[in-house]
């Protein structure tokens, strides 16, 4: 299958590496630095090279798949790019938090939603370490994109070392993982340390468990289950560094607004826990 992979970050990277096993993929990138090195020198995953083609995305080919590995932030700068493309080629979009959904139902392509719960780090223009094994959920947008996704797009990228499983329940799928990312990505870039620290440090520990409470009160989640999940993927990635952490250090825009500030604002109650840390985490952009 030919596989278009749009941003070439950490996630961009490593599925673009573990795919490149059996397909044929092309890391879609926005500096030509970057397009020169990959197609140069391959993407190291771990020590190992894996031979992938790099293009420029405003040269976007049509494409089997394209999977969408842009934050939440860069998505508004290239949905035009991408509704110009192949009305048949489906997108599967893989952010974190949920600001995307509103934003990508102007897309008429058939649109298929992941959420990964690898930890992966970025090393430099074409390296990443794979620091916590995990795997990626895969949904349908729609009723109408159930079939490909659950039936054909599914089965063709999961692989043995690369997990691809799908649900049926979108919107389930989604608030999980919005639980865990709204706890670990702000407590590991506010302290700029591993994930594994929100649970080996006592005091993170009790943040992270009243952060976990108060996003199931919202989302109307089992406690004790979410409570589990934040744990494990916590200690599945424990020496990862999360995504949110790589923003702070970049003096980047975190995707914060679609994780606690998506929480915030669907929310009628007080959510004083998750109000201290989005501000924290405001204060922490523009320093
Ligand atoms: N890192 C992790 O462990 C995990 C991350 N995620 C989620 O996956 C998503 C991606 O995160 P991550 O890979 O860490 O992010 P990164 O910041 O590492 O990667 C994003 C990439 O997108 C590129 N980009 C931005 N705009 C464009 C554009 N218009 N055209 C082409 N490329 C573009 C950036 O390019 P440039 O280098 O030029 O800035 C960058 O390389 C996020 O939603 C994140 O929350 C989910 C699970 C784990
Ligand atoms: C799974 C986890 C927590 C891995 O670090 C992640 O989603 C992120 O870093 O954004």
């Amino acid at each position: 299958m030919k596989i278009g992979v749009i941003g070439a970050g950490a996630i961009g990277m490593f599925v673009s590496a573990k795919l490149s096993k059996s397909h044929d993929v092309t890391c879609y990138v926005r500096r030509d630095e970057q397009r020169l090195i990959i197609n140069d020198e391959g993407i190291r995953l771990n020590d190992q090279t894996y031979r992938v083609a790099s293009k420029l995305f405003d040269n976007l080919k049509n494409e089997d798949l394209l999977i969408i590995c842009l934050k939440q932030t860069h998505l508004d700068s290239a949905l035009k790019k991408l509704s110009e493309n192949h009305p048949d080629t489906p997108m599967l979009f893989l952010q974190n938090g949920l600001s995307h959904i509103d934003k990508i139902k102007s897309l008429s392509q058939p649109i298929l939603i992941g959420t990964c719960e690898h930890g992966v780090l970025r090393v430099s223009d074409y390296e990443v370490r794979h620091k916590g094994e995990g795997r990626i959920y895969l949904s349908a947008f729609e009723e109408t994109t159930k079939e490909l996704a659950k039936e054909r797009i599914s089965p063709i990228i999961d692989g043995d070392d690369f997990p691809v499983i799908f649900k049926d329940d979108l919107m389930s799928m989604l608030y999980e993982k919005l639980v865990i990312n709204s706890v670990i990505n702000p407590i590991t870039a506010l302290f700029q340390v591993e994930n594994g620290k929100v649970l080996s440090n006592s005091h993170l520990k009790e943040i992270a468990y009243n952060l976990t409470v108060e996003g199931c009160e919202v989302l109307n989640l089992d406690e004790n289950h979410m409570w589990k999940r934040v744990q494990q993927v916590a200690e599945h990635t424990s020496s990862n560094f999360s995504s949110m952490v790589y923003d702070i250090q970049k003096g980047n825009e975190t995707e914060i607004e679609s994780m606690n500030g998506y929480l915030l604002n669907i929310s009628d109650q007080e959510l004083p826990n998750h109000e201290l840390i989005y501000h924290l985490i405001k204060a922490k952009e523009i320093m």
